[in-house]
């Protein structure tokens, strides 16, 4: 039997993984990730870098990717809770520009799983959330972009008030962002160059 459960989503080649649990007396324990196992759900991949966040209510990260090096990442949530969002942001994809998102939680235990290509943010939605991912390209500071949380064009719709969050908080870097129509037309910019 297959360990994990690969779903659809709206997005091309975006998916919510489910693990197989195993619950005893003792408590539960979960595969997260097993490379050959993926390879029979179809999803080839190889992660360099693992990361583990904590966040507090209200913490919005995001939207982030890295350009070049982009980064696959396979998103899950040990402590509390977040909407997990991802954005297509591959130019040739039928899914341009379109967004997905999701609560990982520490009970419903599923996963995301981001190709490369796509813009990633969460929202914290519990008091503190622990959040774990791999990647498959490593961290470059040079290449980490970004942008902004509230674009106007892609309309996320983020489940503040449904989770009495009235204050988002940023950091220094994400509270800075460009749209995402001004960071296309500076890319074309460059382009010119
Ligand atoms: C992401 C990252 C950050 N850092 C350092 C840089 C900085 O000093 C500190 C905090 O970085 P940031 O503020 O960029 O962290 P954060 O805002 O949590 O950034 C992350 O957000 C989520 C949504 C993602 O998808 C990730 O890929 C990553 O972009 O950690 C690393 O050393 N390695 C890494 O892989």
């Amino acid at each position: 039997m297959a360990k994990f459960k690969k779903i659809e989503t709206p997005i091309k080649d975006l998916f919510i993984i489910e693990p197989t649990i195993f619950e005893d007396n003792r408590g539960f324990f979960m595969e997260s990730w097993n490379e050959k196992e993926f390879n029979e759900i179809g999803l080839k991949i190889k992660f360099v870098q693992d990361n583990h966040s904590r966040s507090k209510k209200g913490v919005l990260r995001g939207l982030h990717f890295q350009e070049p090096y982009p980064q696959g990442k396979l998103v899950r949530v040990i402590r509390g809770a977040i909407f997990d969002v991802a954005v297509d942001i591959r130019e040739d994809s039928p899914t341009f520009k379109k967004w997905f998102g999701i609560v990982l939680d520490e009970h419903n235990r599923r996963m995301l799983y981001i190709p490369e290509g796509f813009l990633h943010g969460f929202l914290t939605l519990s008091e503190w959330a622990d959040v774990l991912y791999k990647t498959t390209e490593y961290y470059y500071k040079e290449y980490d972009r970004g942008i902004i949380w509230n674009d106007p064009d892609l309309k996320i719709e983020w489940p503040f008030e449904e989770y009495g969050i009235d204050k988002v908080i940023l950091s220094e870097k994400d509270s800075q962002l460009p749209t995402f129509k001004q960071w296309l037309k500076m890319k074309k910019e460059r382009r010119k160059l």
